[in-house]
C-alpha cells in the first residue's frame, strides 16, 4: 500500500460538478474556474468529459492551455474514441492526467452496459493501456464501487494497476454507503490489491445520503491519499462531497488526520462565490464554510462567549476561509453584550444602567416586530425614536405605473413629504428605474444606488417578493427594505425605506462586519 502524508485534491467541479441539471458552463466559464482552482491550489482539476460535445471538448482544451500549477484532467468511458478526443483536448497541458472508468456493480454489467465481468475487466486494462499510449498520468475509476464486489474490485484494480494506472478511485456512485462500511471497504481493498503500493488510492462519494464527506474522510482514516469533491458541493443530483468542508475538516482535526493539502484556504470563500456567480447556484446560509451564515452568531449566548473569548463557539476563524471576519447579527436572540458591542462599534454612548435597561428592553421588542436590525433602527432605540415609519420623512401613498411594448415605462409617484403631498412622473429603462427616477425628482437626496436586489418570500407567481437598495451618499451607506406582492411596489417602499434612513442623523463610521 503507498503511503504518503499528502493527501491530493481532486476538483471535478467543471465535470461531475456541471452535471448538476442547469449548471452547464461555458468554456470561458471554466477557464475563469480552472484559474480560480490553480489559485485555490487543487493538485487535480477534472475540466469536463472531452467527447461529450464540441464546447466541451474546447472548454478542456482552453483550460488546459492556461493551467500550469495544477494537472487538468478529463475524463473519458473505456473507449478508445473517448480516450483519443481526452488525449487531444489535453495535449497543451503542462500536467495532465486521462481518467477513464467502467462500471463494476452487478447491476451497472448487467444491466447497463450488458457485459460480463471478464469483459469489464477486459475493456478497463485496455483503457488504461490506450490512455498510457497518450500520458504517463492515468486514473481509473470503478463506477458504483460502493455496490460492487470487494473481491471483483481488487481483481480488476491488480490488473488496471498492472496495465500503468496510477490512481485507482473508488467511487460511491450513488451515495449509498455509510462512512464505516464505506471507510471498511476502502481499506479491505486496498489491503488485499496485491499490487496497491503501485497506487494512490482515491475516493469520490455523492451526497444522496448527505454523507460524501463523512464517507471520503472515513476512507482517508484507511488509507485513502486522494479525495475528489466539488466547490460548494456541486455535483449530480443531491452533489459530491464539497472541497471546502474535506479540507477544513482535515485542517481542524489535523488530531485524527496528520495529512497535508496544498490549498490556500483563504481562497476557498472567492471560489465558492465564483462558481455560484456562474452556475447560479445560490449558496444556502446555512452551508458550512461558505454559507453566509457560517460565521453568523445570533443567539445571546454565543455572542457573549464570542466577544469574550471567540473559539467558545468558533471552531476556526472566518479569516481562515476568506470571509473578512466573523458577524455577530442583532436579532431577538441576542443578549446585552453584544447590544452593547454593537452600540460602542457605532459610537454611541450607552447612558448609564437604567439607560442602557430601557434601552435593551426597546430593542427586544423591536426584534420581535422587524426581521432585520439595522445600524440606524439602534440609533432611533437609544434616542428613544424607535417608530421607524413615525420617523418616516418620505410615505408613499400612490403609485402609478405604464408599460407598454417599444416605449419606456413611466411612472407617476404621489408621495407624504412631512404633511405634504408632492407628487412627480419619470421615465426609467424599467418600471422600477421609472419609479426610482421620479421618487429621486422629489428628494433630491444626491444619492447613488450601489444595491439593487430582489428576493421571493414564497413561491408562484402570486409570491411575495422582498426588494432591498442600498443607497450610498458621501460614503455613508444604507440599506432599505420592502416587501409587497408587487414587485414595483416593493422596490418602491424600499427605496424609501433606505432614503428615510439617510434623512436620519449620520451614525460614526464602523467596520461593516459583512463578510468579503
Ligand atoms: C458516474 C458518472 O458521472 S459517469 C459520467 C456521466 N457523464 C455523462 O454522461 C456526461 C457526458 N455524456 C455524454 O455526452 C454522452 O452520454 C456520451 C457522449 C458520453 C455518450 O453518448 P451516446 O453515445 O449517445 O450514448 P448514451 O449516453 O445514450 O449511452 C451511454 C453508452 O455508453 C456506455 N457506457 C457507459 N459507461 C461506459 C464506460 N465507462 N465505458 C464504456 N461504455 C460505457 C453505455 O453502456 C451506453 O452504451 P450503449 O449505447 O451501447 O448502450
Ligand atoms: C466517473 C465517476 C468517477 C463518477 O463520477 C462516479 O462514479 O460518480
Ligand atoms: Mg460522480
Amino acid at each position: 500500500m503507498m503511503t504518503t502524508n499528502n493527501l491530493v485534491i481532486f476538483d471535478t467541479t467543471m465535470r461531475d460538478g456541471e452535471q448538476s441539471p442547469g449548471a452547464s458552463m461555458s468554456r470561458d466559464e471554466k477557464v475563469r474556474i480552472g484559474k480560480t482552482l490553480e489559485r485555490l491550489g487543487v493538485d487535480v482539476m477534472e475540466a469536463g468529459f472531452a467527447i461529450a460535445s464540441k464546447g466541451d471538448f474546447e472548454a478542456v482544451r482552453a483550460v488546459a492551455s492556461v493551467v500550469k500549477e495544477s494537472t487538468v484532467c478529463s475524463l473519458a468511458r473505456a473507449h478508445d474514441k473517448d480516450i483519443e478526443a481526452a488525449a487531444e483536448a489535453l495535449e497543451p497541458a503542462a500536467r495532465k492526467r486521462i481518467h477513464t472508468f467502467i462500471a463494476t456493480s452487478p447491476i451497472h454489467m448487467k444491466y447497463k452496459l450488458k457485459m460480463e465481468p471478464d469483459q469489464v475487466v477486459e475493456q478497463a486494462v485496455a483503457a488504461v493501456k490506450k490512455a498510457r499510449q497518450y500520458c504517463d498520468d492515468v486514473e481509473f475509476s470503478a463506477e458504483d464501487a460502493g455496490r460492487s464486489d470487494p473481491d471483483f474490485l481488487c481483481r480488476i484494480f491488480e490488473a488496471v494497476i498492472a496495465a500503468g494506472a496510477g490512481t485507482i478511485n473508488i467511487p460511491d456512485t450513488v451515495g449509498y454507503a455509510l462512512p464505516h462500511e464505506f471507510g471498511a471497504l476502502v481499506g479491505d481493498v486496498m489491503a488485499r490489491t496485491a499490487n496497491s503500493d503501485r497506487a494512490i488510492f482515491s475516493v469520490h462519494c455523492h451526497n444522496d445520503l448527505g454523507l460524501a464527506v463523512a464517507n471520503s474522510l472515513a476512507a482517508v482514516q484507511q488509507g485513502a491519499r486522494q479525495v475528489e469533491c466539488t466547490i460548494n458541493g456541486l455535483g449530480e443530483r443531491a452533489g459530491n462531497a464539497s472541497l471546502e468542508e474535506i479540507v477544513m475538516a482535515m485542517r481542524v482535526r489535523k488530531d485524527l488526520m496528520a495529512l497535508d493539502t496544498r490549498i490556500d484556504t483563504t481562497q476557498i470563500v472567492p471560489a465558492s462565490r465564483l462558481v455560484s456567480s456562474i452556475t447560479g447556484f445560490a449558496v444556502q446560509p446555512n452551508k458550512a464554510i461558505v454559507g453566509a451564515n457560517a460565521f453568523a452568531h445570533e443567539a445571546g449566548i454565543h455572542q457573549d462567549g464570542v466577544l469574550k473569548h471567540r473559539e467558545t463557539y468558533e471552531i476556526m476563524a472566518a479569516e481562515d476561509v476568506g470571509w473578512s471576519a466573523n458577524r455577530m447579527v442583532l436579532g431577538k436572540h441576542s443578549g446585552r453584550a453584544a447590544f452593547k458591542s454593537r452600540l460602542e462599534e457605532l459610537g454611541i454612548e450607552p447612558g448609564d444602567d437604567n439607560d442602557f435597561g430601557d434601552a435593551f428592553v426597546r430593542f427586544k421588542a423591536l426584534a420581535d416586530k422587524k426581521h432585520d436590525i439595522f445600524d440606524e433602527d439602534l440609533v432611533a432605540l437609544v434616542s428613544g425614536n424607535e417608530s421607524m415609519d413615525g420617523a418616516a420623512m418620505f410615505t408613499l401613498t400612490n403609485l402609478n405605473v405604464t408599460s407598454q411594448l417599444g416605449t419606456n415605462p413611466n411612472a407617476a409617484v404621489s408621495l407624504d413629504v412631512q404633511g405634504e403631498g408632492v407628487d412627480s412622473s419619470a421615465q426609467g429603462d424599467g418600471p422600477v428605474d421609472a419609479v426610482f427616477k421620479a421618487i429621486e425628482k422629489i428628494a433630491q437626496s444626491g444619492c447613488e444606488q450601489k444595491l439593487y436586489n430582489v428576493n421571493a418570500i414564497t413561491s408562484g407567481t402570486e409570491s411575495q417578493g422582498e426588494v432591498t437598495v442600498r443607497l450610498e451618499r458621501a460614503g455613508r451607506i444604507v440599506n432599505g427594505v420592502g416587501a409587497d406582492t408587487d414587485i414595483v411596489v416593493a422596490s418602491a417602499k424600499a427605496y424609501l425605506h433606505a432614503l428615510n434612513q439617510m434623512m436620519r442623523p449620520q451614525l460614526r463610521q464602523h467596520p461593516q462586519a459583512s463578510g468579503v
